[in-house]
């Protein structure tokens, strides 16, 4: 289903866990901050609207998108979390660099669910234009920011039932 189908917005409150057990660690890429921004306070929102603790939610920032996979991979070794989230904005350019930034997160951010026990959340919008992203960060398509505070709920739940 396309985005265009669904509102990134939607969940249900009552068939989703508390989060109030859990760490959550965020990692927010500062290319594009005027969507990235978005994302992340949209992603805040669901969290503590299911019931995460303030102090539960540590956000950082770095440069862009590719610095997401270090800044998750350090966040999973030094600050004890359930479950990451990654953040980032890849807006189409002239060259073939989107490219290679969008392929390369991609598999940076698999590798860690594959190499580390936490998983990590891929909140990384890669679009064709600004509007694209503009609709997808708390616009008429809803905000991709909250889809993944709501997939991190439900996979910290899952590591904490499978361990
Ligand atoms: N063009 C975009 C980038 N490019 C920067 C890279 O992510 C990276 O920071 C740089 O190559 C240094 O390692 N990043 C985005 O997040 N969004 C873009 O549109
Ligand atoms: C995704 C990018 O790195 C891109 O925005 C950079 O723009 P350009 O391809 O025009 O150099």
């Amino acid at each position: 289903m396309a985005t265009a189908n669904k509102n990134l917005s939607d969940y249900d409150k009552s068939r989703l866990p508390n989060a109030k057990d859990f760490r959550f660690g965020i990692v927010v890429s500062e290319w594009n901050d005027h969507i990235t921004n978005g994302l992340y306070q949209g992603a805040e929102a669901a969290l503590l609207d299911c019931g995460a603790l303030p102090e539960n939610i540590i956000k950082w920032d770095v440069p862009g998108s590719f610095e997401l996979i270090y800044g998750a991979q350090r966040m999973i070794v030094t600050q004890e979390v359930d479950v990451v989230i990654t953040i980032g904005c890849v807006i189409k350019g002239e060259t073939m660099h989107f490219e290679f930034v969008c392929e390369g997160v991609t598999q940076g951010i698999k590798d860690l669910n594959v190499q580390t026990d936490v998983p990590v959340i891929f909140c990384l919008l890669t679009d064709n234009n600004e509007q694209q992203s503009i609709e997808r960060s708390g616009g008429k398509h809803g905000n991709k920011g909250t889809e993944a505070a709501i997939s991190a709920l439900k996979m910290a739940d899952l590591r904490k039932r499978t361990a």
